[in-house]
């Protein structure tokens, strides 16, 4: 098997309404994510088409996401609801045939980051409480 990773970033605000400390203010970040894609490569030496997998992220994540508040969207948007939350938009168009979503990464700073994974996404994705 073979691991594609498409990497983007998107600018949001966001509070942590839970988080007692400096992050329950509204404040920004210019978070990263890569979304990586497990298959075998097909006739045209493919797992998943780059132009493809640039075209779901930017209609499924960065047109909800970019320039948003993210608390809109996502109820407490920690960096591992916002991978969670991006696994549930991204799966159902990932998976297909031999090709499966395989790891979700999100980075709130450069030193800071989550993966998440299939097993991750059964386990918590009724905590997470999507907004709209
Ligand atoms: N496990 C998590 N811990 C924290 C999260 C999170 O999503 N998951 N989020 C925060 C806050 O969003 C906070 O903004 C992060 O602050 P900090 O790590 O200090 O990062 P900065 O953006 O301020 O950048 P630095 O340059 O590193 O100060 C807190 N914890
Ligand atoms: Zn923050």
């Amino acid at each position: 098997m073979v691991i594609l990773k498409r990497e983007f970033s998107f600018d949001a605000a966001h509070y942590l309404p839970d988080y007692h400390g400096k992050c329950e203010r509204l404040h920004g970040h210019t978070y990263k994510a890569a979304i990586f894609v497990e298959g075998s490569p097909d006739e045209e030496g493919m797992v998943m088409d780059f132009v493809e997998l640039k075209g779901l992220v930017e209609e499924r994540i960065l047109s909800k996401l970019d320039h948003s508040c993210l608390n809109d969207v996502i109820k407490r948007p920690s960096a591992e609801y916002i991978a969670l939350w991006i696994w549930g938009e991204m799966e159902p168009h990932i998976n297909a045939g031999k090709r499966r979503l395989k790891y979700v990464q999100v980075w709130e700073s450069p030193g800071s980051s989550v993966i998440i994974d299939e097993n991750d996404f059964e386990n918590f994705r009724g905590m997470l409480e999507v907004v709209s």
